[in-house]
């Protein structure tokens, strides 16, 4: 085993070209446990997209002629960097970014997560940890992602640094995911805490994270382009790791360096689809009637460049390179995997069976009925850019193993009150459902994590899960449908055959969004 993942290390470093099955070294590989090589490949889509990887792909620094280039854009440094960020993976960003501009880093502010540093620390992750002498000051605030005072304090030295700014200077802006709740700057009369619970209502009625966001950008004084305006006229670079999919930069962390398109009419509708416009605090209706007759309109940014250095079709296309470099036949199906977890859960199980059928008895195909069950389920799930005809054709003519991934974020309707997360819960669902059908002779393994590292409330990533698993669950006296009636799919992992199905890589540093990988191996 050793000697299998050493190679797959070796892999992970190499120049990686798709290897033949059935070559020596694929076949070694091939020969580690299915789960092992399940868990390697969830660690290959987190490491793509930890921070330090990441900032070294994004910018390059000439140390001779101090030019910092971002994507095809060069700018000029002579200790004229200054730094700011807001978010759940910013810490490791930030540490990154001042080991990478030295001594042309003046002075920086980040707003990160409550406790996080410790959290780091206790993890043994040095990486992720500014140095003793730092010149970037931490604020750690916003716990369970609500803004609060200490999150507030942040944005102000935030909002201070930036606007001390002058042309000479650049902006070096990190965003990650959370970053709207670390960076709360209410335009006055609005509260900190009235806009706490206008979040909050807002939130628990149901609002997507689009809808969400034009509200608190319509009532922010930094988001929605506020923060580069704050900035002006210095240059503002905006690296940013999505964690809303299709990386609308508008969108993560509520867009602090793009100037919103929303009209105060788009956040009326929006209050009025979730009954909330009639109970409006005052201070709430007078910022937005302001905004409605603001003679100089949305901020402009023709002095920013937006950049997304990570997200997760990034981190599915790394995992895709290394299940090919281990002799999978892979194809990444969507980086857009949404809505109900149930519906997601038989859609996985379905595509194994269907899938499946082709791989094993090349030319039967599943039957027509299940194929266009598949595609139903598909169009319900309504993902804008799934592969499920390219990944089904993909398996004809293919006789070794298959590996689909798939990337973005379920919903759970919680109805109980177990312990659990949105990963743990799908991988339990799918693993109920695979065990409904024979699936012929073929291995199948599911497996869903969160690449933030914390799935749920819970100290898992996620879970992987085999068709045996309602079976194998019985025969320990475990009730699959008992657990999931209580959204309590933690507690069954913990006790199915002694928690060797969950994932745990502790906290990774960086967030985007969760990754699924279903494999098919033909006996
Ligand atoms: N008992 C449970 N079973 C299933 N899912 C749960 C349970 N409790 C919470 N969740 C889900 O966990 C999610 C919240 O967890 P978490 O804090 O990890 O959020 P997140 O969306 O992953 O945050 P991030 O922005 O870091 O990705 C919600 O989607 C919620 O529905
Ligand atoms: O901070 C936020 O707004 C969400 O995490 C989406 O980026």
């Amino acid at each position: 085993m050793a000697a299998a993942l050493q190679v797959l290390r070796h892999l992970a470093r190499a120049p990686l070209r798709p290897l033949l099955w059935g070559c020596p070294l694929a076949r070694l590989a091939s020969s580690m446990a299915l789960a092992e090589q399940a868990q390697q490949l969830f660690e290959s889509t987190v490491g793509a997209v930890l921070p330090g990887p990441m900032l070294q792909r994004a910018l390059s620094l000439d140390p001779d002629s101090g030019q910092l280039k971002v994507r095809d854009r060069s700018f000029q440094l002579q200790q004229n960097v200054y730094l700011v960020g807001f978010g759940k993976a910013v810490l490791g960003m930030a540490t990154a970014a001042e080991e990478l501009l030295g001594q042309h880093l003046v002075q920086g502010v980040i707003s990160v997560p409550k406790g996080i540093r410790a959290a780091m620390e206790s993890a043994g992750k040095q990486e992720m940890l500014l140095k003793p002498h730092s010149r970037v000051q931490v604020f750690e605030g916003a716990e369970n992602n609500l803004p609060d005072r200490d999150a507030l304090r942040a944005a102000l030295a935030i909002r201070q640094l930036a606007e001390g700014l002058t042309a000479d200077d650049l902006l070096l802006v990190l965003i990650s995911g959370g970053g709207s709740a670390l960076l709360p700057a209410p335009i006055p009369p609005v509260t900190l805490e009235e806009k706490q619970t206008l979040t909050k209502l807002l939130a628990a009625r149901g609002a997507t994270i689009q809808e969400l966001n034009t509200i608190r950008k319509a009532l922010s004084q930094l988001k929605g382009g506020g923060l580069a305006q704050a900035a002006y006229p210095a240059q503002v670079v905006s690296l940013i790791l999505s964690d809303v999919v299709g990386d609308p930069v508008e969108v993560i962390a509520s867009g602090p360096t793009v100037a919103s398109i929303h009209s105060v009419q788009d956040c009326l509708h929006i209050l009025n689809r979730y009954g909330l416009r009639a109970a409006l605090p005052r201070s709430v209706k007078t910022v937005l009637a302001r905004a409605d007759s603001d003679p100089h309109g949305p901020h402009t940014c023709g002095h920013v460049l937006n950049v997304i250095i990570g997200s997760n079709a990034l981190a599915l296309a790394e995992a895709q390179k290394q299940a090919e470099a281990l002799g999978y036949r892979a194809v990444v199906l969507s980086t857009a995997m949404q809505g109900d977890v149930k519906s997601v859960a038989q859609f996985y199980a379905l595509l194994a069976r269907v899938a499946g059928t082709r791989l094993t008895m090349p030319g039967a195909g599943a039957s027509v009925e299940e194929d266009e069950q598949l595609y139903e389920l598909a169009a319900e799930l309504q993902l804008p850019d799934l592969q499920l005809k390219e990944a089904l054709e993909a398996m004809v003519g293919t006789r070794g193993p298959v590996c689909l991934l798939a990337g973005g974020e379920p919903t759970v309707q919680l109805q109980g009150s177990g312990k659990g997360g949105r990963n743990q819960e799908l991988a339990l669902r799918v693993g109920a459902e695979l065990g409904r059908w024979p699936l012929g002779p073929i291995d199948v393994l599911f497996l869903s994590g969160g690449t933030d590292g914390q799935d749920g409330p819970t100290e898992a990533a996620g879970a992987w899960v085999r068709p045996e698993l309602t079976s194998q669950a019985a025969a320990q006296g475990l009730d699959v449908a008992a657990f999931l009636a209580h959204n309590d799919s933690h507690t069954f992992f913990c006790r199915f055959q002694g928690g060797a199905h969950l994932l745990h890589t502790g906290l990774t540093g960086t967030n985007v969004m969760d990754a699924h990988l279903l494999f098919l191996q033909p006996r």
